[in-house]
């Protein structure tokens, strides 16, 4: 399931905008990769390149390469409705369809792929996604209740819950748990680096410490000046990083000098 991503000479563009320049690098399966940052340097412009949603924006493009195990997903017969499927998302705020159950909640995106599944198949899924995102325990007895009325902790853990339900090879995260308290973000952590035994997971973080705590490798980025690319500038295992940068801008954003 889990699967390698290489991003090959990757510049993206939003219409004239040149927001990332020639990123090179490679994503290994079964591992948390984390992109670090200042603001504007384009880690969620890179992020959603990856699983071809930077495109569904007005004149948005790429240029180079994103190879899934060597397979090229901006090659002309790839369906880009298949790469997001293959590749899951969950964003910054729990976006919980608001009108569904939490059961629906779960099976919509099986719906939409237009799976057909029996009631037992169903609920099967449904606990095990639940179960796969440690939300089981709290929501078992109210399936049928909507996915808004939980917190907000726990809906960011119904959406990782939905996204995992189409067994997904990759899971990209953009900044999870920026709108959550201190302990569902601990919560989020551990089930992070649970995901990791079956998934390939990338998260964009603002929080230091927590690509610290949950990260193998730690990707950083940067701007040379406001309107230039925003660039890779190391990549590392996050040990590496935090500790021993090769780069002084890497170490100076570490340290907090800068961003
Ligand atoms: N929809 C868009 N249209 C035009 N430019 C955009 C769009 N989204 C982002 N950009 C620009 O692309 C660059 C990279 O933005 P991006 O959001 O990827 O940065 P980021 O590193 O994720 O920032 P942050 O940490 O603030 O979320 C920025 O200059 C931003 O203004």
């Amino acid at each position: 399931m889990s699967k390698r991503i290489e991003l090959k000479d990757l510049n993206i563009f939003y219409g004239k905008f040149h927001a990332v320049k020639s990123v090179n690098m490679t994503i290994e399966p079964r591992a948390v990769t984390a992109f670090i940052g200042s603001s504007g340097c384009g880690k969620s412009t890179v992020l959603r390149s990856i699983n071809r949603m930077h495109e569904v924006i007005d004149g948005a493009y790429v240029e180079g390469q994103v190879l899934l195990d060597g397979v090229d997903l901006y090659d002309k017969a790839v369906d880009p409705v298949r790469v997001r499927r293959h590749i899951g998302m969950v964003f910054q705020r729990p976006n919980p369809f608001p009108t569904m159950s939490i059961r629906e909640n779960i099976l919509a995106g099986v719906r939409l792929n237009n799976t057909k599944i029996s009631r037992s198949e169903a609920d099967e899924l449904v606990e095990q996604s639940l179960r796969g995102a440690n939300l089981w325990n709290e929501v078992k007895d109210r399936l049928d209740r909507p996915g808004s009325g939980l917190s907000g902790g726990q809906q960011q853990r119904l959406c990782i819950a939905r996204a995992i339900a189409v067994s997904p090879d990759v899971l990209l995260m953009d900044e999870p748990c920026s709108a959550l308290d201190p302990i569902s973000t601990l919560a989020i952590e551990d089930l992070i680096k649970e995901l990791k035994e079956t998934y390939t997971v990338v998260i964009v973080t603002h929080n230091m410490q927590q690509a610290a705590r949950v990260s193998d490798s730690t990707a950083f980025f940067n701007l040379k000046a406001h309107g230039q690319p925003g660039e890779l500038i190391e990549y590392g295992p996050t040990e590496k990083i935090f500790h021993n940068p090769d780069q002084k801008a890497t170490e100076d954003y570490i340290t907090g000098r800068f961003g």
